[in-house]
């Protein structure tokens, strides 16, 4: 087993889906778990399946795990704080800056605490939802405020190396916008979308495809869980929904009078901006981590595709994936190619010398 970061033990407070999932991940390390839960029936659970032991009088743990709702996270911080004054004590509730205000204003020592989030669920909570792999390979955020500095909150880092997350540091403001427009509002989005199915015909519903799905998945999460996310970040998700609605408005305003003139090309420019912000998406396509890409700006011309092609293929380069873009503005489309890292800089002075311009 290859060596872990942490000696251990931690103790994990809250075993549903994210505490019985870092258990596991854990205790596949090697490290010693505790847990505890105030529902006795999850905590068996997750002792059943392999998360942890239960919790005893007499633990000493170098670091405490809270992974319990928002809106009691505060509440078990400040406890686990007082009950282990020796330990550093993290939570990995979906927002960041509500908890450490309350913290602060209760009086808690919080030169040992330090939130973190990682971006990796699922729709299902509950301990039988676990997974030790959750978190592999996935952000994890790190909230860093004035009283801790990272040096001592550096066990937390330790725990989501361990873990196989991807470190990400944040002040809990920049944590809070930024889970507004990537998880929040996607939430409500696909909740809002998918309400409206509710009184759709069967005949109708069966001929959803993978479009609707892909929409509509995490529109099956716990509302009680989501409520308290909501609840606690509402002003950046109100924000970020204002504008989703003025976008709305503009796109409804343009099909309301579609043979006005200008109507179909401000609805191709709406459509060509949600192109480009999900290509900005970083992972997605398929594009493994382990390739970097190159953008190639193409001509929109017949044959120019197959040149770029044999270019690459004479420089000895194989394409690992490939994805194409058009820019409304110009007679020019942009070419993605994923290679190995080692190739890219070779690749670059090849089609540069060839008279290929490199967009990024
Ligand atoms: N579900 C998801 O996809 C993600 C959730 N999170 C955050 O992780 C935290 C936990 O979420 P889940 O694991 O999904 O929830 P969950 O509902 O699966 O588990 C919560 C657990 O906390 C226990 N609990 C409730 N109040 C408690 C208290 N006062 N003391 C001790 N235990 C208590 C419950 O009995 C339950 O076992 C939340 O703060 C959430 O915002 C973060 C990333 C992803
Ligand atoms: O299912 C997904 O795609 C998610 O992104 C899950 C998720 C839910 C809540 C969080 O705070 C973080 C991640």
């Amino acid at each position: 087993m290859v060596e872990s970061r942490l000696a251990g033990p931690v103790r994990i407070v809250g075993v549903g889906l994210l505490g019985a999932s870092i258990g596991l991940g854990l205790r596949a390390r090697g490290i010693e778990v505790v847990l505890d839960d105030a529902s006795p029936t999850n905590l068996g659970i997750a002792v059943d399946y392999g998360a942890g032991r239960a919790t005893a009088d007499d633990d000493r743990p170098e670091l405490v795990v809270v992974c319990t709702p928002p809106d009691v996270t505060a509440d078990v911080v400040a406890a686990e704080l007082a009950r282990y004054p020796e330990a550093i004590v993290t939570d990995v509730a979906s927002v960041k800056l509500q908890i450490l205000h309350e913290l602060i204003e209760r009086g808690a020592d919080v030169t040992r605490y330090i939130g973190s989030h990682p971006m990796a669920g699922r729709e299902r909570g509950g301990p039988m939802a676990g997974r030790a792999d959750l978190f592999a390979g996935r952000p994890w955020v790190v909230a860093a405020h004035e009283a801790i500095t990272y040096r001592k909150g550096g066990i937390v880092d330790d725990l989501i190396l361990d873990l196989g997350g991807i470190l990400v540091e944040m002040t809990p403001e920049q944590h809070d916008r930024a889970v507004a427009l990537v998880s929040h509002v996607p939430q409500v989005v696909s909740s809002v979308l998918a309400r409206r199915l509710t009184d759709a015909p069967h005949a109708a519903l069966n001929l959803a495809g993978q479009g609707l799905r892909d929409m509509t998945r995490v529109a099956a999460s716990d509302p009680e869980l989501w409520v308290q996310i909501l609840g606690a970040n509402a002003a950046p998700v109100a924000q970020v929904l204002r504008a989703f609605r003025e976008d709305l408005d503009r796109f409804i305003r343009a099909l309301d009078d579609i043979e006005a003139p200008g109507a179909r090309r401000r609805i191709a420019e709406e459509l060509a901006g949600g192109n480009t912000g999900e290509s900005r998406i970083p992972g997605k396509h398929g594009v493994d981590r382990r390739y970097t890409s190159l953008i190639v700006m193409v001509d929109d011309r017949p044959g120019q595709l197959a040149r770029l092609f044999q270019d690459v293929g004479e420089a000895g380069v194989n394409i690992e994936d490939l994805r194409l873009e058009h820019s409304p503005e110009a007679q020019i489309g942009l070419a993605e190619i994923s290679t190995v890292p080692e190739a890219q800089e070779r690749l670059t002075e090849e089609l540069t010398a060839r008279g290929w311009r490199i967009a990024g």
